[in-house]
């Protein structure tokens, strides 16, 4: 799937690997960071323990992972590379087709990988083989910033489905059919989406008794969000009544539940508002992946690293500014990453870097080096504890 690979086996190890990595692509107009920081943080972890000798000190096996397709952006579906490894990638992603046409296993075939479905199943890991993942990460989200400290743990990620909703109408002249006798895809369009922003603002107005039956607190609503970030139309002439709409849904939660009551609910109300305007329409599942706890070991021994690595950046160390609590901070993940593919092979841990005003997806973007900085040493720090045999 175009995954990069780099690991390091020490001669008479018996433990199970740490696999460590992040994502390579990225979305688009976007900023140097999503992705590419964990990468970088553990190539530079591992070239420390070479530098510094402490290669042969490993106890078990490291590998650095560079996942090919985590944002999903071309093909709508999420943690190619990663799924892949985790061996759950079903085979029917390789006729996944983007907007040229163009399906999973051509692309792949462009690159010079044949992608089989036998090819497909030598990529994935045996779950003995794997004894945990960590990911470094920036936070995209503005928790670690407020809080002025430059590194967090993350409890959990919250889970996610993807949506493509198809609006059919009467395509026509812009200038001789009356208002009263069209079927128009994009107003009918543009009214679903206010709805759906109106349905995670404030789903009590929306959901039915029936649905309410989980009787939603306003904890397991926490983190309840949904996005349109892609609209098309077609033809696409200012002159023409469209004769199809179709746009992307992103619905977020970490509640399982209350993300598939909203999903169900908008998939009602889809149906409902198109037939009232008399248009067609299909809503398409894409992509969901359920919310994932991150592991308890793993996030202590990662808190325990945060800490030495910022005490020892503090003033007196190498001087960095800005950490003003000692407690690492626990944050949960509204953004989706390649560890949720990877909890489905091994337990997962993340490690989240302070980010300017919580920026992401954006050429804004930006991580601070000294926060950079704190990140390698904890990572260095969590390697110590976890895979360093002492001397
Ligand atoms: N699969 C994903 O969730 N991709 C991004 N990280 C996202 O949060 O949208
Ligand atoms: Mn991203
Ligand atoms: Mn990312």
């Amino acid at each position: 799937m175009g995954n990069i690979h780099g690991r390091f086996e020490p001669s008479n190890s018996t433990d199970k690997a740490l696999l460590i990595g992040s994502h390579m692509d990225t979305v688009i107009d976007a900023g140097m960071y999503d992705g590419a920081l964990g990468i970088i943080c553990a190539i530079s972890a591992l070239k420390v323990l070479r530098v510094t000798g402490k290669l042969q000190r490993l106890t078990r096996p490291v590998e650095v992972i560079a996942f090919s397709d985590e944002e999903g952006v071309r093909f709508q579906t999420t943690f190619l590379g990663s799924a892949a490894v985790a061996g759950i990638l079903p085979e029917s992603i390789l006729q996944v087709s983007d907007k040229s046409g163009t399906t999973v296993q051509e692309a792949l075939r462009l690159n010079s990988f044949e992608a089989s479905a036998a090819a497909l199943g030598q990529v994935k890991y045996s779950p003995e083989s794997v004894g945990s993942y960590v990911e470094v990460h920036l936070e995209q989200g503005p928790v670690l910033e407020a809080l002025r400290y430059p590194l967090g743990v993350v409890k959990g990620i919250a889970g996610q489905t993807r949506l493509k909703v198809i609006v059919d109408g009467s395509q026509g002249h812009a200038g001789t059919v009356p208002m009263k006798l069209r079927r128009d895809p994009m107003v009918a369009a543009a009214e679903l989406v206010v709805t759906l922003e109106g349905l995670c603002k404030d789903p009590s107005r929306f959901l039915t008794y029936d649905e309410e039956c989980g009787c939603f607190t306003e904890e397991s609503l926490a983190g309840l969000v949904c996005t349109v970030g892609e609209l098309l139309t077609w033809p696409s002439a200012s002159n023409v009544i469209p004769g199809q709409v179709n746009f992307t849904v992103d619905i977020r939660a970490m509640d399982d539940l209350v993300r598939e009551t909203i999903v169900a609910s908008f998939s009602r109300i889809v149906m409902q508002r198109c037939d009232h305007r008399l248009v067609d329409c299909a809503v398409e599942h894409k992509h969901s992946a359920a919310a994932t706890p991150c592991d308890p070991e793993l996030t202590a021994q990662l808190k325990r690293a945060t800490r030495s690595a910022v005490s020892a950046m503090a003033p007196g160390g190498h001087g960095h500014a800005g950490a003003e609590s000692t407690a690492t901070p626990v944050l949960m993940s509204g953004a989706g990453h390649d560890a949720m593919a990877m909890a489905r092979l091994t337990r997962v841990g993340m490690l989240f870097v302070r980010c300017r005003g919580g920026v992401s997806h954006s050429p804004e973007e930006h991580v601070a080096e000294d926060d950079v900085w704190a990140a390698g040493l904890a990572l260095l720090r969590f390697l110590d504890q976890h895979a360093v045999a002492e001397l």
